[in-house]
């Protein structure tokens, strides 16, 4: 199969960024590795070298330049970076995965099921300006799969969610139409939800996966490594080790995008630093006791808040930082239509 620089995401956006040497060719990073990188490029796939510094320093789906000896010269800016906190208390920052367009936030119709993890991710796509496409797997396995997904739905408005079952082939080739030919997607999701299994079915490949306890949804890490591979439809697809506890890189980039439901109502509070709890005239509360606001989904988002050390915010101080989700949505479009033409 012979790619195209375009085939394989390459846009203007890099070839109109300076580079240090005319002599230099495009590639793609596939996988990194401690000590060299895997790059794809027009002629194929390639090992290369990185002189200049740790291979740490780069992320799949990075496009570098390199010398006719397959030396990185040049390590191209990002357009989207997906990163997470190390860990817990940890300021420093891991790299998922770079220039990536659609972000696949993966869980199943099962106890893996949690809102407020989808929320989590839907903050981080938003944050690295992914767009977000919910996939429920497991559904063949589930009683009520579409009582899963209109849960899901009503996490985020016009929130694509698909329940599907990751061995069927007309349910993959629905996933797959979210990522066409030239756009990157990217697996996320905790183990055993069925990342290995969507990306085989997605590429036609072979990556090892092992079956995992059904009974508490907790699966054995099957992925080692982050890959990133060409669908059978011709989108590109990275693949991550399953990810247990997430934190958001930055937060007030995705949370009030997810939440700006809420947001709007807290606007409506008779105090602008209303904590929803007794406060009279408190909109949140009113929502929710004529039933048009779930109450979990307020707990939620009060404990997000707490997690990111946001708690006590107050609502002028959240709604300052206003970023809607359409328009997110809005400028995802643009980037897309704007890559068509070439
Ligand atoms: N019936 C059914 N089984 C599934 C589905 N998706 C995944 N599985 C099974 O669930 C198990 C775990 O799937 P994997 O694809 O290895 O999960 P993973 O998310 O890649 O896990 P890690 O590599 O640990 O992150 C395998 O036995 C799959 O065959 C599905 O939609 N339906
Ligand atoms: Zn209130």
């Amino acid at each position: 199969m012979t790619l195209s620089l375009n085939d394989l995401g390459w846009a203007p956006f890099f070839s109109n960024q300076p580079h240090t040497h005319s002599t230099l060719t495009p590639f793609r990073i596939i996988e990194v590795h401690r000590d060299r990188l895997l790059g794809l490029g027009q002629t194929g796939s390639v090992s290369l070298v990185t002189p200049h510094g740790p291979t740490g320093s780069f992320a799949v789906g990075d496009w570098v330049l390199a010398d006719p000896e397959l030396r990185v010269q040049q390590l191209l800016e990002r357009r989207t970076e997906l990163s997470r906190r190390a860990g817990v208390g940890d300021t420093r920052l891991q790299l998922i995965a770079a220039n990536v367009d659609v972000m696949f936030i993966t869980s199943s119709c099962n106890a893996d099921f949690k809102a407020a993890r989808l929320e989590r991710y839907l903050a981080l796509a938003q944050g690295a300006r992914c767009y977000p496409v919910v996939i429920l797997t497991k559904a063949d396995r589930c009683d009520d799969p579409e009582r899963f997904r209109k849960t899901a739905e009503k996490l985020a408005p016009n929130l694509v969610v698909l329940t599907v079952n990751a061995h069927d082939a007309s349910d993959l080739a629905e996933v797959a139409k979210w990522c066409p030919k030239g756009q990157t997607g990217v697996l996320l999701g905790s183990s055993g939800v069925g990342k290995t299994t969507l990306m085989n079915g997605l590429t036609a490949g072979t990556e090892a996966t092992q079956s995992i306890r059904e009974d508490d949804a907790k699966g054995r890490h099957t992925t080692t490594a982050r890959t990133l591979r060409v669908m059978t439809n011709g989108g590109l697809l990275v693949d991550t080790p399953g990810i247990r506890s997430l934190r958001l890189t930055e937060p007030e980039d995705g949370l009030e995008t997810v939440f700006s439901d809420l947001q709007d109502l807290a606007a409506q509070c008779k105090f602008n630093n209303c904590r929803h709890e007794s406060e009279p005239g408190c909109a949140v509360r009113a929502a929710c006791e004529a039933g048009t606001l779930a109450p979990e989904r307020v707990e939620r988002w009060r404990k997000l808040l707490r997690d990111e050390g946001r708690e006590g915010e107050s609502t002028s101080q959240f709604r300052a930082r206003d970023k809607s989700f359409g328009k997110m949505v809005r400028e995802v479009k643009r980037i897309k239509k704007g890559r068509k033409g070439y």
